[in-house]
């Protein structure tokens, strides 16, 4: 999946792979971007973006997400700068043609997303996703559907990149859960393959 990893700049403690096995892979790269780089789109995107309340259904209710979002293919011709510049980086490091890329904005620590997989109806079979984080670090668990219920925490750091395999989308659940402890905003972009027929959505 990775190509050229020796190449990239590094300004963290370097990449893991934090799983790769039958149930797929999950690479960890901190410091991806510089910190002077990260701070930069972060500021841009936070100011620059249209942020929506999201929307879902709950039974026979809509709730609000609790998170600010925004989606955005990369072919649009109003994309953000720095999204189609995050989108040329990203592209340097993993091997898929990301044609999507799916924004989110946690304000603070009581913002979450749910313990979810990636809408694999939506998705490219085969490719991964690549998460882009920028702002405050968050903690990002990733828990197996089956048992033993295998569990990762991962500090997403400001300037990582973190890379789910399709596999892992069928085998385990990701999240961000709200926390105790104060914690300032953080940007994370989600860059996925989507399907053609799915790609307006
Ligand atoms: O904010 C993150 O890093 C995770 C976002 C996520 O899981 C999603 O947008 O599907
Ligand atoms: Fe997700």
């Amino acid at each position: 999946m990775f190509h050229a990893m020796a190449q990239l700049p590094l300004f963290g403690t370097g990449p893991r792979t934090l799983l790769d096995d039958a149930s797929g892979r999950i690479d960890y790269i901190p410091g991806f971007l510089a910190p002077d780089e990260a701070r930069d789109w972060f500021e841009r995107l936070r100011a620059g973006v249209r942020w929506q309340s999201g929307r879902r259904r709950m039974y026979e209710r809509e709730v609000d997400v609790p998170r600010l979002v925004a989606s955005h293919l990369l072919d649009d011709p109003h994309l953000p700068a720095p999204l189609a510049e995050a989108a040329a980086r990203v592209r340097t490091a993993v091997d898929a043609p990301f044609n999507a890329v799916g924004l989110n904005l946690y304000r603070d620590a009581q913002d979450s997303v749910a313990p979810h997989n990636d809408r694999l109806a939506h998705i490219a079979e085969g490719h991964p996703i690549a998460l882009l984080s920028l702002g405050d670090t968050r903690r990002m668990t990733v828990r197996a559907k089956l048992p033993p219920r295998r569990v990762l925490h991962v500090d997403l750091e400001p300037g990582s990149l973190f890379v789910m395999s399709y596999a892992t989308q069928l085998h385990y659940d990701h999240g961000i859960p709200k926390q105790h402890t104060p914690v300032g905003p953080r940007i994370s972009l989600a860059f996925r393959v989507r399907r053609r027929e799915a790609a307006t959505d």
